[in-house]
């Protein structure tokens, strides 16, 4: 089954020298349970790949299905989690509080504390539960906004160099829980410079010249 379905994207970008259009035409389709990888040069437009299949910001022209579902430049948070760059932890919460958040939000789910716990132990960074964001390091921080995104077992994982901040021992974890979400259905999207990430792939292409090859 298809859970993500991006046509003929088309994205430009306005700068003072003149604008630049950083997508033209993508087409991109991914499988309930498939991982893709999206290699590219710095600059080549991952992010706002990732951004646009979010929801996050819109394409000057062609459209995005998730779950059949059309995301009209709002992020369908009840399908998708991302995990940006720039992780977007909240600050005034804990690394506990933060995992736990897409599960507070959506009612019924009564195993919170359980899922937690196994996610920060399976990253390694259950003693910083309690920890705020500003109190641990980048890579762990990173681990943390993984565990969120996941927690809620969203139906599309879009994650943007989940590695970048990692050493070797750190990363086999985050790989395997990667794995594991498409293992259970997640449709995953992964914007990456790690050949170990590719290497999990179960399909990798390229973004060149503002479509994928
Ligand atoms: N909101 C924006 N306004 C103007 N230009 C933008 C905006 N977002 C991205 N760009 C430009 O679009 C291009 C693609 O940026 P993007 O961050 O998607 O690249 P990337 O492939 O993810 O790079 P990296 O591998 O370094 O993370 C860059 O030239 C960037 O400057």
């Amino acid at each position: 089954m298809t859970a993500v379905s991006a046509s003929a994207l088309r994205r430009r970008f306005h700068h003072p020298s003149g604008d630049v259009e950083i997508l033209r035409g993508l087409d991109l389709s991914v499988d309930a349970g498939e991982i893709v990888t999206v290699a590219g040069r710095s600059g080549s437009g991952k992010s706002a790949l990732l951004a646009l299949l979010g929801g996050f910001d819109s394409p000057d022209s062609g459209r995005v299905l998730l779950a059949g579902e059309p995301v009209d430049g709002a992020p369908p948070w009840h399908l998708c989690a991302v995990l940006p760059q720039a992780l977007g932890l909240a600050g005034e919460l804990t690394v506990a509080e933060n995992v736990a958040l897409p599960l507070r939000l959506r009612p019924g789910t009564d195993v919170v504390e359980e899922r937690v716990t196994a996610l920060l132990e399976e990253l390694g960074i259950a003693d910083l539960a309690d920890r705020y964001p500003a109190e641990v390091s980048f890579g762990q921080r990173q681990r943390a906004a993984l565990a969120r995104a996941v927690s809620g077992r969203p139906k599309v994982l879009l994650t943007d160099e989940p590695t970048a901040h990692l050493d070797a021992a750190s990363t086999p974890a985050v790989l395997r829980l990667l794995r594991r979400c498409a293992g259970e259905g997640a449709a995953v999207v992964i914007a990456t410079h790690d050949d170990a990430v590719h290497a999990i792939a179960d399909r990798r292409v390229r973004l060149t010249g503002g479509v994928l090859a």
